[in-house]
């Protein structure tokens, strides 16, 4: 008779120790898991990539209903286990069942833990752990507007992150002045802060949490120095707890986690535990890579199969947050007798920390560039000696004169074992990995990752995928495959609008429906992406999807902190007028505008503006909307060129207002900014905008590709031009080949680099382009209309916006539907 082994814990660390002992030993034991919740096992670590927007509830599933059945496991899922009788050998659950067992495996992970704070109980207070969690901010951001995460940690980031994709304001509150100091120096941490601010995150650091406020649900948090933050969602990321307590109560012993020995072996016989609840050798892991570990130790000790044992884990973690490249592993913090090699590159936000101890290598932080970090972490575990050799480790051997090496992908792969695992998250081997290129044919990472999952998670293993693909095949064999444009397909962004222009496709559904995507809704990322790239190939047929636009779109206003709106009319080249100012004055005065500004685009801004003032407001302005919230033309910011300046040699203000009327209500990729200054001086910082127009001696230089955002980039030289006309049709020219092949939210700086100069210049290159081009994009901008004109001047279109307002439903705006 088979021996019965029941576990108490349905999660990643326990469903792959069975896992590893289904394949060591699949019928030396009757499987029974009791779960206490009511799903399958799945990929914990991609909830955040599910509340991000990049995947489904059912893409994070790692074992389905049918692989319990096939492998003959009794899955008692939703049902909690309350007490162990380890001398009667067996475990009661809530719902009255009793299960006898020969041996019994503690699984129970970890439990998040809670500020005991008062208010810690209100509606809207939860933690980031399950499903459940996730489901709850889903479904939060439908009703509410304003979020806060405490805990800057990995966890809370990742919160943030997906709270901001879904539409909240967000403020993190982290007890440090460092965000991620569990992980993090003091300078990778102000850059990731810099980076994430630059994303929309609202941070409040050194801050201490007092008490929650609001009636049954959490209206705010209060600090211990008095101040006060409002909040509709408060989500608690500050750490976890082993989830040890029924194990203590059934008298196994029990310190911060279950401790166990090197075998997994609790103080009781025949009870074993595994993952989060664990404590080894003083150590509870919070990341599944050590937990994996662990499983297949236990694996192999219950299977009676002999082995060394588990004797720790060094960690490696890797922030799941889009644009964000963060690596950290070992002891990355400075101590008596460590020395750190650092390089900082603050021209492209790059940072290395590599930390030595005796010549080893015991802790790595990358910034910015993570491509290292396989390398730094084999050289962690490896412990090799690099005395006298430290610089090679980052450099190559020509030790920072030659660049980075080139090769050592090769001995990276060699170096490792067949069982190591090389994607942490989902617990993949080389083996497999092996397995998968030879026997499935897998040639790309993306099909690997299709096939086995790695890379699926953090992504962070992805340079050691690669290496271990290009080692086994040779670089000319491996595919260069485009990564889908989000979670809902594997299609990349040229597949997806090459089959949108070949099929004809008109609207969002139908694209998703034809091409097959996952989830028949879509999620943020594609659903605007797709209304862009439908409305960019059939301008006449396709009907503006307002559903699919983002919020601040949809109320043709950005929101702002406090829940109110900003109202920036159209001031053609910064130039106005008094009859303009009178209004703009008027205007301030009736709707009690708190706060009349200047723009650094040279307009004015009204803000403190309520929702339902929007309409009124945009009527008695009776000037076009300046499309501050939208991906369109922003402004063309003008010097005062030879009007009145005495080196001007071009009139600037002319050309610059031209070129505003000519491209505004423009649907682009992403915002796009303009300036043209009236000489070389470039009073009007022309060479960091997304198109700059310099006047010289006889002409006009163009500049493109510029930023003067968080990441700031000098524009190139696209060409030099003699008259305004040709300005406005090379203008024309870019802006459409832009249009026609940017990835949707790629600012021209990105594009530009990515396209690369020459490429442009080629395209732009020969007359009869420039003018297919410039056909297309009049095509377009005949079409265009103000949205403001339109909803004060139709009843319907009216009404719908303030059903919205009245309603605060989002849903409402997408009936405001104005093309
Ligand atoms: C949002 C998020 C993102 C993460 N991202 C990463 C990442 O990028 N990389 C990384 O390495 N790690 C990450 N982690 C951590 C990782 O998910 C955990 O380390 C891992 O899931 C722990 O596995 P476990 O099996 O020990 O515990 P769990 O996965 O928590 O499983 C324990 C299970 O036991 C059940 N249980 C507990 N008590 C009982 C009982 N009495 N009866 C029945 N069932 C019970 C629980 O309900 C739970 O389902 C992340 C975690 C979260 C929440
Ligand atoms: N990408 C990843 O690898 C990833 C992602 C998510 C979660 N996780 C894991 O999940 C677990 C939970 O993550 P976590 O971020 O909650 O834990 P954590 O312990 O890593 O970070 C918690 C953070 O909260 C801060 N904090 C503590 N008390 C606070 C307070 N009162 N107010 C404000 N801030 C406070 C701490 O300074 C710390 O930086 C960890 O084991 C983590 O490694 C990993
Ligand atoms: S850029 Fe030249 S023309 Fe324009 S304001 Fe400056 S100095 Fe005068
Ligand atoms: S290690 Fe995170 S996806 Fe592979």
């Amino acid at each position: 008779m088979k021996k019965k082994l029941v576990m108490i814990g349905n999660g990643m660390a326990g469903v792959s120790f069975v896992e590893q002992l289904l394949k060591l030993s699949p019928n030396r034991y009757d499987i029974s898991i009791i779960g206490a919740e009511p799903h399958p096992n799945y990929n914990r670590i991609m909830l955040s990539s599910v509340l991000a927007g990049d995947a489904s509830m059912n893409d994070i599933v790692l074992n389905d209903w049918d692989w319990y059945r096939d492998n003959g496991i009794t899955l008692l899922a939703g049902h909690e286990a309350v007490g162990v009788d380890a001398e009667r050998r067996t475990v009661s659950t809530k719902t009255g069942e009793t299960l006898a067992y020969d041996e019994l495996v503690f699984a129970t992970g970890s439990l998040p833990f809670m500020l005991p704070i008062p208010g810690a109980d209100k509606e809207g207070v939860i933690a980031f752990r399950d499903i459940k969690d996730c489901e709850t901010m889903m479904e939060a951001a439908k009703h509410y507007r304003k979020a806060i995460v405490i805990g800057g940690g990995l966890l809370g980031l990742e919160a943030a992150r997906g709270l901001l994709n879904l539409g909240m304001e967000v403020g993190v509150v982290h007890n440090g002045p460092c965000l991620m100091n569990r992980q993090l120096d003091e300078t990778a941490s102000r850059m990731l802060q810099a980076e994430l601010e630059g994303q929309g995150m609202k941070f409040l650091l050194a801050k201490q949490s007092a008490s929650i406020t609001g009636e049954a649900r959490v209206t705010g948090l209060t600090f211990k120095d008095g101040t006060h933050e409002e909040a509709d969602l408060i989500v608690m990321a500050i750490g976890i707890r082993p989830n040890a307590q029924l194990a203590s109560a059934g008298g196994v012993l029990v310190n911060d986690g279950i401790v166990v020995n090197d075998y997994m072996e609790t103080s009781i016989p025949n009870v074993y535990a595994v993952g989060e609840c664990v404590e080894h050798r003083g150590v509870a892991y919070g990341l599944v890579a050590p937990l994996y570990e662990q499983g297949a130790v236990l694996a192999k000790r219950l299977a009676g199969v002999e082995s060394d044992g588990y004797h720790g884990s060094v960690l490696s973690t890797k922030l799941k947050v889009s644009g964000v490249n963060v690596f950290s592993a070992g002891r990355y913090t400075d101590e008596p007798g460590t020395k750190a090699l650092r390089v900082q590159d603050e021209l492209d936000g790059i940072y290395k920390k590599v930390v030595f101890e005796n010549g080893r290598v015991v802790g790595a932080v990358l910034f910015g560039d993570t491509s290292d970090s396989s390398k730094l972490f084999s050289a962690i575990r490896s412990g090799k000696d690099y005395t006298g050799k430290e610089k090679e480790v980052l450099f190559g051997p020509s030790g920072g004169a030659g660049g980075k090496e080139p090769a050592g992908d090769a001995d990276l792969v060699a170096a490792m074992s067949g069982d190591e695992i090389v994607c942490g998250c989902n617990g993949v081997t080389k083996d497999t990995l092996l397995e998968a290129i030879a026997e499935k044919g897998c040639v790309s990472v993306p099909e690997l990752k299709a096939c086995t999952k790695a890379s699926a998670g953090c992504g962070g293993c992805k340079p050691l995928v690669e290496a271990i693909l290009t080692t086994t095949l040779g670089a000319d064999q491996v595919a260069a495959v485009k990564e889908g444009i989000c979670g809902c397909t594997t299609l990349s962004r040229d597949e997806v609008v090459g089959a949108i222009q070949q099929m004809r496709l008109t609207t969002t559904k139908e694209v998703m429906h034809v091409l097959e995507w996952k989830h028949p809704e879509g999620c943020s990322k594609c659903r605007p992406a797709l209304n862009y790239y439908l409305g960019m190939a059939f301008p006449e047929e396709h009907e503006d999807e307002q559903e699919s636009r983002f919020v601040n779109e949809r109320n043709h206003a950005n929101i702002q902190k406090d829940g109110t709106y900003s109202v920036v009319p159209r001031i053609y080249g910064g130039v106005t007028t008094p009859e303009d100012l009178k209004r703009i004055a008027i205007v301030a005065e009736k709707y009690q505008v708190p706060l009349v500004k200047f723009t650094g685009g040279q307009r004015i801004d009204l803000l403190g503006v309520k929702k339902e003032d929007l309409p009124g407001m945009w009527k008695d302005l009776d000037m076009p909307s300046g499309y501050a919230y939208g991906k369109s033309l922003r402004t063309v910011k003008t010097c005062v060129g030879n009007t009145f300046c005495r080196f001007g040699t071009q009139d600037a203000i002319k050309m610059g207002v031209d070129l505003e009327k000519k491209f505004e209500r423009l649907n682009t990729p992403h915002k796009v900014k303009l300036a043209v200054s009236g000489c070389p001086r470039n009073c009007a910082e022309a060479t960091i905008k997304d198109l700059g127009v310099v006047a010289i001696d006889g002409g006009w230089e163009l500049y493109v590709g510029g930023n003067g955002g968080t990441r700031v980039r000098a524009a190139e030289l696209l060409t030099k031009v003699k008259t305004e006309e040709e300005v406005l049709l090379w203008t024309g020219a870019y802006l459409q080949y832009y249009r026609e092949t940017a990835n949707y939210m790629e600012r021209t700086s990105e594009w530009s680099v990515r396209v690369g100069l020459d490429t442009i210049k080629k395209a732009l290159e020969k007359q009869e382009d420039r003018d297919a081009l410039n056909a297309r994009i009049d095509q377009t901008l005949k079409l265009t209309k103000d949205p403001w004109k339109q909803i004060i001047e139709s009843d319907e279109l009216r009404s719908a916006f303030e059903a919205l307002t009245a309603t605060g439903s989002s849903e409402a705006a997408a009936q405001a539907d104005v093309k």
